[in-house]
């Protein structure tokens, strides 16, 4: 596990951005495409749009990428919550990304329909792979959340290599998300943290005792061990 600490927010992008680009670069040099989950919320918005500026947009095979969601909100495609709109807008659009290539949860389905779903896709696409993604993209909750693994929820103790849909008491509301399991199926994964509120819950994580259903962001420990967190100094700034 490594920390990536910069001293601003577009620091933190720029560098995170550099790691996706080098991630995608050497797998679709190693396996001729790159699969990467990416993070909902509103701090990826940037690094999507950062991706899609001509500054990096140049510096990957764009047509050999092929997105999914590490969670998503259920509600139609077309609303604010929507990560997959928030990708749209920021990323696939600019891209001009092909339909194909972009693996969304289907939220007009009922939630446990969708979750089913969305595993069979991921599953059909990986076939019998021993990982699934290339490169997991992650962010991080004031509560030490992932994903839309939540403290103290029944997801984060389910072993299945799979999607879920699971209610969030604390947002009352339904969310689809991968597992723990599934999401450690992979090659690299990444957390960007920034912002001095979130600076309590990366500290229980990295350095407090070892407590997933109150810090279940501690769940994410794939086999490889390539966990990067990158942060800003605010985010960071509880770390010995
Ligand atoms: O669907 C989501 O909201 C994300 O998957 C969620 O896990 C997010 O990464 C954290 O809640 C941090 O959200 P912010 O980046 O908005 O602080």
């Amino acid at each position: 596990m490594e920390r990536h600490i910069f001293s601003s927010e577009d620091a933190v992008l720029g560098a995170l951005a550099n790691f996706f680009v080098a991630t995608a670069d050497q797998a679709i040099a190693a396996r001729g495409r790159f699969a990467v989950a990416l993070s909902g919320g509103s701090s990826p918005k940037k690094l999507y749009e950062l991706l899609a500026s001509d500054a990096y947009r140049v510096q990957v095979a764009w047509g050999k990428v092929y997105f999914f969601f590490g969670d998503e909100r259920t509600v139609p495609k077309t609303s604010p919550d929507s990560n997959y709109l928030m990708a749209k807008k920021a990323l696939f659009d600019p891209l001009d990304t092909r339909p194909d290539h972009v693996f969304a949860v289907d939220t007009a389905l009922a939630p446990a329909e969708a979750a089913a779903q969305y595993g069979v896709a991921i599953e059909e696409f990986f076939g019998d792979e021993p990982a699934r993604f290339d490169l997991v993209l992650l962010g991080l909750g004031d509560n030490a959340h992932t994903a839309s693994l939540f403290p103290h929820t029944p997801v984060l103790h389910d072993a299945s290599v799979g999607v879920k849909d699971v209610f969030v008491a604390e947002l009352n509301t339904t969310r689809i998300t991968l597992t723990a399991p599934l999401l450690n199926q992979a090659r690299a994964t990444a957390f960007l943290v920034y912002g001095a509120g979130k600076a309590i819950a990366v500290q229980q994580i990295l350095e407090g005792p070892r407590d997933v259903d109150q810090y279940p962001a501690q769940l994410i420990a794939p086999a490889g061990g390539n966990v990067h967190w990158f942060l800003d100094e605010a985010a960071a700034a509880d770390l010995k």
